[in-house]
């Protein structure tokens, strides 16, 4: 790409442009409207000026002796005998012809036909002669003087009358003041002339004329002298077209013939362009026309052809020449011109740089200053100096854009700072959300997500190899109860301790991930390629894990005791998903729980039996509710006086092919698909419709009916939103419900159960802990919840007559919960002997086949008879 041009050069270049094309448009405007035209006038009027010199001389040659003539014919009138007295009229009239060089004669005549005439020859003679035809006819007296002043006199015989004579006819013709005869050859010369006469009234008392010869000559002198261009001519024509003034001789011909010419037609010249130029004068009219154009044998000519008139006489002065010979001389004008204009030019060239600097520096000091500003250099210039207003205005906005730009940037920079600072923080998070993302804070150890990852990896890169893989799943035993005993930051230490160890027990290439709450994974990689080499080698490396975790710890002065249960999957080359190892070795985990807890199983086929059963009884599970073959049993809860007050609803599913489906079976299935939600939800509709339904068939009965709530369920974020709907969509109280729940759910983030069930609470609905007793709850912890009951498990209720430790626990459960001011109810009391025993230990309800097995709706609604049959 070429470079852009500079402003000055382009103000430079384009002033130069407009004053060169301004010039030469001046110049074309001169030469076409005024150099042109004026040469075509200068052309003009040096025709002008030849006719006029021509017409002068003419007007000189006949001026005079019209003047002389009136004079003459005065003299005349007085004569008393003007034609005998033949003496005085010579001495009147010699004088006056030999002063005036071109009157050649003197003629008078009057009308009995007497005659004088007077001539001067060229040579210096003079001649006279008498006419008398009255007195001596045809004889004329002629007298003839030489120069030496000798006379002599001889009668000629001549066939002359001077009243025929047309200088004669015309001065008496009536009217006549003047009358100039038209040009013709003189009769006793033989040279052209014109008569001019007047009609004289003579003493005699005739009549008669006298007349005036003017010579012709001295015109043709003149014209043939006359210069116009270098070879041009001028001529005077009659009217006829005779040649009254020769133009000038061409070199061709002769004096002698170029002077027989006169009096004759122009075309005797043989002149082609004159002939032509008299076609172009006979076209136009026969009138004047002054400097015009004609062609004549191929060559441009110009002509001009004036009047003159003398007195009924009109003349003609043609004047002609070349045209050529008027060219304006262009090469001299093309000269001046091209001079003038480089001088111009030349001129304009500087003033067009000066201007181009002028306009341009500005800008470009002011480019210089924008270039600055873009190099981020704030610093002030030196102040613009420049007439035009749209530059200061320029300059003024561009510092006020430096000083903003200037603030901005400091602004920037210290922003700049800011910014680097919050993205030094924000790495700083970004790797601490990692961290959290990925690790777990508490043991630093990788949690379940970055477990998953690399559980995934391991997988995908097994299906590579042939050496096997292993992936063992820890969850401790009883840590809930010594976490509760032991406060939460000992807790918090026994797992970093159990972390520590797990981490040393295993080769440092192994994974060591803590799932969430006392759950661990130990992933082992490389393993024996050989199954059950492999598999010893897990049930070895299981074992180490069992005794280091095994090993009692300190914790805070006191020894804590702890132990493991491990669920293993060992994986070859045909693995899984990473979720399915992990559900493996889940349920491993399980199986060692119910092993006895602190050992070591491992996921086989008998477990993937259970799980595939459990799959099934899950894809059933998924359709029974629309499939109307879930629903709800009642079993009766009295006082201690037998008097029914409430009843616990217990889910039932009848399938059709499985038979009654046990709860017992299916209620974890459904915890873990996730159905419980909609089996719990629907649970409670239909045991507040039941309760809506006995409260209008038997309003006499204030029943309070126990729902079971699963874990997750009650953990569901709508869980609270989901029971106050459906308790206001009945205008049911709280009251007439009570939520059983189990103590392990309680101890997964106790600020929400707390909260979730206090909101409950301020519903009226009552809660009961579940199977009281089994699970390892803190009293500090219990003390926390709002519960209204507890339920002591059917398994102390069972040997409560026969174990002593048994009826200990539950006579201390009856205390405690009385301590705390909540109810409590024996649940699975089958025999009248355990009610018996437990209500003299203050039980305050009591539920079990003594008083009724759990029963349909329908059979439990006769125990709302008015006479109920005795419990
Ligand atoms: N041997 C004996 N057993 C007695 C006696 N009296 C009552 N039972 C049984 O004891 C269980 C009491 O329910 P649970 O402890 O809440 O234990 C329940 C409860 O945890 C769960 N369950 C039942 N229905 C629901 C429900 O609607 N929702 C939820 N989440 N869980 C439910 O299933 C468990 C088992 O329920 P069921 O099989 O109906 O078993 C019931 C009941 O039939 C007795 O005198 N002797």
């Amino acid at each position: 790409m070429s470079r852009p041009a500079t402003l000055r050069d382009v103000i430079f270049k384009r002033l130069l442009l407009l004053v060169t094309g301004g010039l030469l448009a001046v110049m074309a405007a001169v030469v076409g409207f005024i150099v042109l035209p004026l040469h075509e006038r200068l052309t003009a009027s040096e025709f002008t000026r030849v006719a006029d010199l021509v017409e002068n001389t003419l007007r000189e040659t006949v001026e005079l002796p019209s003047q002389i003539l009136p004079s003459a014919a005065e003299w005349l009138a007085g004569q008393k005998a003007p034609f005998d007295d033949t003496q005085a009229a010579e001495r009147y009239f010699k004088p006056l012809l030999s002063h005036v060089r071109n009157i050649s004669s003197i003629v008078i005549g009057n009308e009995e036909g007497r005659g004088w005439m007077l001539l001067r020859l060229p040579d210096g003679r003079w001649r006279s002669r008498s006419t008398d035809l009255p007195g001596t006819g045809s004889e004329h007296l002629i007298v003839e003087e030489d120069v030496a002043g000798n006379r002599s006199e001889h009668w000629q015989t001549l066939d002359y009358d001077a009243r025929s004579r047309p200088w004669y006819e015309g001065a008496v013709r009536p009217g006549t003041v003047r009358y100039w005869t038209p040009p013709y050859t003189f009769y006793t010369t033989g040279q052209p002339g014109i008569t001019v006469s007047q009609a004289v009234s003579l003493s005699d008392g005739s009549q008669g004329a006298i007349g005036l010869d003017i010579l012709l000559a001295e015109l043709s002198t003149r014209t043939r002298e006359a210069r116009i261009g270098a070879s041009g001519s001028t001529l005077v024509l009659t009217e006829g077209e005779l040649v009254l003034a020769l133009p000038r001789r061409p070199d061709h011909i002769a004096e002698s013939d170029w002077l027989g010419t006169l009096m004759l037609p122009a075309s005797a010249l043989g002149q082609p362009s004159i002939n032509d130029a008299l076609s172009l004068w006979r076209q136009a009219g026969r009138t004047r026309f002054s400097a015009s154009r004609f062609n004549s044998e191929g060559e441009d000519w110009i002509a001009a052809m004036t009047p003159y008139e003398v007195g009924e006489q009109r003349l003609w002065v043609l004047t002609l020449a070349p045209a050529r010979e008027f060219e304006p001389a262009w090469s001299l004008i093309g000269l001046t011109i091209a001079a003038t204009l480089g001088i111009l030019i030349g001129v304009a060239a500087v003033i067009a740089q000066r201007q181009a600097r002028t306009i341009a520096a500005p800008l470009e000091m002011l480019a210089v200053q924008g270039k600055r500003i873009g190099a981020l250099d704030f610093s002030r210039p030196p102040p613009l100096r420049t007439r035009i207003a749209e530059l200061a205005q320029l300059s003024t906005t561009l510092d006020e854009m430096r000083t903003l730009l200037g603030r901005n940037q400091t602004a920037l920079a210290t922003q700049a700072g800011q910014l680097q600072l919050q993205v030094e923080e924000l790495q700083t998070a970004e790797h601490r959300i990692h961290a959290l993302a990925y690790f777990d804070p508490l043991t630093q150890l990788p949690n379940r997500r970055l477990l998953m990852d690399r559980l995934a990896h391991v997988l995908e890169a097994g299906r590579r190899r042939t050496s096997h893989c292993a992936l063992l799943l820890l969850d401790l035993d009883n840590f809930k109860v010594l976490n509760d005993t032991l406060g939460h930051d000992h807790g918090d230490e026994l797992l970093r301790e159990v972390a520590r160890r797990l981490s040393q027990a295993v080769r440092s290439g192994d994974t060591v991930a803590r799932l969430g709450g006392d759950e661990f994974v130990v992933i082992l990689e490389d393993l024996s390629e050989d199954h059950d080499e492999a598999r010893q080698q897990v049930g070895e490396i299981g074992r180490k894990i069992l005794q280091v975790i095994e090993h009692s710890y300190q914790v805070h002065k006191f020894n804590a005791d702890i132990s493991a249960s491990i669920g293993a999957v060992l994986f070859g080359q045909e693995a899984g998903t990473a979720e399915t190892a992990l559900k493996h070795a889940d349920m491993a985990m399980y199986q060692s729980k119910a092993l006895g807890r602190n050992c070591l199983s491992f996921f086989g086929p008998e477990l993937a039996v259970k799980l595939s059963a459990r799959a099934g009884l899950e894809a059933d599970l998924r359709h029974a509710l629309e499939a109307g073959q879930i629903h709800l049993h009642y079993q009766a809860v009295v006082d201690v006086g037998g008097r029914l007050v409430g009843a616990e609803a217990l889910m039932r599913w009848s399938h059709p092919e499985r038979g009654q489906v046990p709860p017992a079976e299916f209620i974890p299935v459904a915890e873990e698909s996730g159905l419980i939600i909609a089996l719990g939800t629907w649970a409670i509709e239909s045991a507040c419709d039941q309760l809506l339904a006995w409260s209008a068939t038997y309003p006499q009965h204030a029943l309070q009916i126990a729902i079971n709530v699963s874990a997750r369920q009650f953990h569901h974020a709508d869980f609270v939103a989901t029971v106050t709907d459906i308790l206001g969509a009945r205008n049911i109280p709280g009251a007439w419900i009570k939520f059983e729940l189990t103590e392990s759910m309680l101890l997964e983030d106790t600020e929400t159960v707390v909260e979730r069930m206090q909101q409950l609470r301020a519903l009226g609905i009552g809660f009961a802990l579940d199977d009281f007793g089994t699970g390892y709850s803190s009293l500090s912890y219990l003390k926390r919840l709002p519960l209204t009951a507890l339920k002591i498990d059917r398994s102390f209720v069972r040997d409560v007559l026969t174990d002593p430790n048994d009826a200990a626990i539950a006579r201390t459960i009856i205390a405690l919960a009385h301590t705390m001011e909540l109810r409590v109810i024996a649940e699975g009391v089958e025999l009248q002997a355990q009610f018996d025993m437990l209500a003299a230990a203050g039980c305050d309800r009591f539920q079990g086949y003594l008083i009724g097995r759990p029963e349909p709706s329908t059979v439990f609604g006769t125990r709302l008879e008015p006479h109920p049959p005795a419990a």
